[in-house]
């Protein structure tokens, strides 16, 4: 918990409301929910009822759900939910006034060092602010629907906020375990919805102009450009009038094609038709052939312009920016990250040649992609963009650490996707083991970022965008673990499924909770392992039980899988990182020089006839017979101590 704030009220028991209520609740604080209506407090409790049992069934509760739900109080009193908050998280309607006037009666009854929050996605947070008696003490939380599932929470700074004030908001949000980005400038929709609205807006007016059709935007979008949903589905999924008030509230355009359908009251699925029919018609109903020949870039130099002018405005560094798309827009990679590999010369390009046809002042290109592009920034082949690429650049989808003791740990970080291999996270493990000083290294671990998944394989959505030489980075990444010249340890809590199994499979060690999962589910993608995924296997397991696994595409437990010897260790999640400790302990106080050899003579033995494989080992062990190690090792044995290898 947030070392400042034990008790949490939640303004507002609806959909934002409830799920902000039960993710405080889970993360330990006590909770008070108010809305002005009994039957309304009452729907929002059901909610969270009901949706802290379906994680308790799914084993996502580290407590029992009584426990939980014990720390949710629920009122309509509104001196009753605030008068002893540390903390108070308003989620009521996105209207100005009704906010103002609720948080100018908050501030007669809060105590005065409680920290007030609202939860606003459009209005500008010190417009609310000015309610408050105290401004300083008021910050944006913008949570993302539904926050029990959505990891990223906005932190906004307004114009008065006391930087103290968003410190403590900031470690609250971490101590939800959700990932806070800072956004610095109170600026209206903060950073994912100002990122997100060309992609839908600008969909809009190539409709109305006829330069494109529904189900081709959207096919494009999707299978062409890897986004999760097309700009059309995102905006009936959304609410299409949620759309138009946003825009309509900051006097911005709207196109026409969603306000003809907000005029029939065709708001998207909440009312069964949008710009697709949810009733009468089929629904989403896109295929991967419908999007040829839309004019992708034409959205994404809108989206990238925005973030441009996030960044030049001082609102956001590139990393929030990029975290936040890909956690708050479930974006496959940044748009900061998209734009250095698109190349922000076509882009600033493509912006210029639309505003010189259409005048159109959303074309005008941001000041700060104008001085990246005449400053020769121009992304990623440049060498240099919104990110330096001079040393390969930045790691986005791996963290690692390298210890004093030569551990070094490295961290699948991707986990909205449940740590899915992406081209540029197997490209960032490449290069960081093609890069680390092997002197340092003596022992490392791969593990996934979350409590979910080690990995759940490779990216499928890159599958229909990336060119199918890419689709091969596994192999080659795969390959760079077997090779490393130091032991690896995979660690695995969670899944652990096709390139993250392959992945296991490379490393030297293999330890799993009891809890893991494991598997090649490929054949269902109408695939087959790759990776060393079938080869490794067949190795390992002999024939049947490799085509079992791959044919049937079965997920296995991690005990079965440590009885078929594919796993070192399955132990309790309780021991799981007590038995890491060990392995590691053992192999970084270990010889370097003999390890070493040994893993080269086990790896390279195992593809050579029995005779080669002997003489290998025969020259392994001559090679290790003068070392600074093996005198170390023999002088110990002779003094009766525990050696100390350098
Ligand atoms: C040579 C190597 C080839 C391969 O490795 S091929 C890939 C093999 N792997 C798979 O086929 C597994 C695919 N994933 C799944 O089937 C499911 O996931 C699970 C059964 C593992 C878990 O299901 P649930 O608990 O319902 O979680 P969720 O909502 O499906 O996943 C959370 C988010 O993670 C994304 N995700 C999961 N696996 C992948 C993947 N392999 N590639 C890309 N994204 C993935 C989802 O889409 C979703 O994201 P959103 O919340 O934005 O919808």
């Amino acid at each position: 918990m947030a070392s400042d704030i034990t008790t949490v009220a939640v303004l507002g028991a609806g959909s934002m409301g409830h799920g902000i209520a039960e993710v405080a609740a889970i993360a330990g604080y006590d909770v008070w929910m108010r809305d002005i209506e009994e039957s309304y407090v009452e729907d929002g409790l059901d909610q969270l009822e009901w949706s802290v049992g379906k994680l308790a069934e799914k084993g996502r509760l580290d407590e029992d759900p009584e426990t939980v739900l014990s720390r949710v109080r629920t009122t309509t009193d509104l001196e009753t939910a605030v008068g002893d908050a540390d903390l108070v998280v308003e989620a009521i309607p996105e209207d100005l006034e009704m906010k103002r006037n609720l948080f100018a009666d908050v501030d007669e009854f809060a105590s005065d060092d409680a920290v007030l929050a609202t939860n606003t996605s459009s209005l500008r947070v010190s417009d609310i602010a000015r309610a408050v008696g105290n401004p300083e003490r008021f910050c944006g939380l913008h949570f993302f629907n539904p926050p029990v599932r959505m990891d990223l929470v906005e932190v906004v700074s307004g114009e008065q906020t006391d930087p103290a004030v968003v410190d403590a908001a900031y470690e609250f949000v971490e101590s939800l375990d959700k990932t806070p980005v800072l956004v610095r400038k109170d600026v209206p929709q903060f950073v994912v919805n100002n990122v997100l609205t060309p992609l839908m807006e600008e969909a809009g007016w190539m409709l109305d102009d006829g330069e494109a059709e529904v189900r081709q935007a959207d096919a494009a979008m999707v299978f062409r450009r890897g986004y999760p949903m097309g700009p059309f589905e995102l905006a009936d999924f959304g609410g299409l009038d949620v759309f138009v008030h946003s825009r309509e509230q900051w006097d911005d355009p709207v196109p026409e094609c969603f306000e003809t359908r907000v005029d029939r009251d065709d708001l998207g699925r909440k009312t069964g038709r949008g710009f697709y029919d949810y009733e009468e018609g089929d629904g989403v109903d896109y295929e991967p052939g419908d999007g040829e020949g839309f004019d992708t870039l034409r959205v994404e130099a809108r989206m990238i312009n925005e973030a441009a002018r996030l960044v030049g405005d001082g609102v956001a560094e590139p990393e929030d920016v990029d975290v936040a798309m890909r956690l708050g827009g479930r974006f496959p990679e940044g748009t900061c990250r998209t734009g250095d590999k698109v190349g922000l010369d076509r882009v600033l390009d493509k912006l210029n040649s639309l505003h010189e046809e259409t005048g159109a002042s959303r074309y005008e290109p941001a000041d700060y992609l104008v001085e990246l592009v005449e400053s020769g920034r121009t992304g990623e082949a440049a060498g240099e963009g919104f990110y330096d690429y001079a040393d390969g650049g930045p790691y986005h989808y791996i963290d690692y650490t390298l210890h004093d003791d030569g551990l070094l740990e490295v961290v699948f970080d991707r986990e909205e996707r449940l740590n899915a291999l992406s081209t540029d996270m197997l490209g960032e493990i490449r290069r960081l083991l093609d890069s680390v000083d092997t002197d340092e290294v003596r022992c490392v671990t791969f593990e996934g970022a979350g409590d979910r998944a080690f990995s759940a394989g490779a990216d499928i959505t890159g599958f229909t965008t990336d060119e199918p030489k890419d689709l091969m980075d596994v192999d080659e990444t795969v390959e760079t673990i077997y090779e490393f010249e130091r032991p690896t340890i995979a660690k695995v809590d969670g899944l652990c499924l096709g390139g993250g199994f392959e992945i296991l499979l490379a490393c030297d060690i293999r330890l799993a909770t009891e809890e893991s999962k494991l598997g090649s589910p490929e054949i269902n993608l109408g695939l087959i392992p790759g990776g060393g995924g079938t080869q490794r296997l067949v190795r390992l397991l002999g024939e049947p039980r490799t085509k079992e696994l791959i044919f049937r595409g079965e997920q296995i437990d991690a005990e079965k899988a440590a009885d078929w010897g594919i796993l070192n260790r399955a132990v309790p999640a309780e021991e799981f990182d007590g038995t890491v400790e060990e392995f590691v302990s053992d192999i970084t106080q270990g010889p370097k020089t003999a390890l070493k050899v040994a893993k080269r003579v086990i790896n390279d033995g195992q593809d050579a006839s029995l005779d080669t494989a002997l003489a290998m080992e025969s020259q392994g062990f001559a090679l290790l017979a003068s070392t600074d190690d093996m005198l170390e090792g023999v002088e110990a044995f002779n003094q009766d101590r525990d050696p100390q290898f350098d």
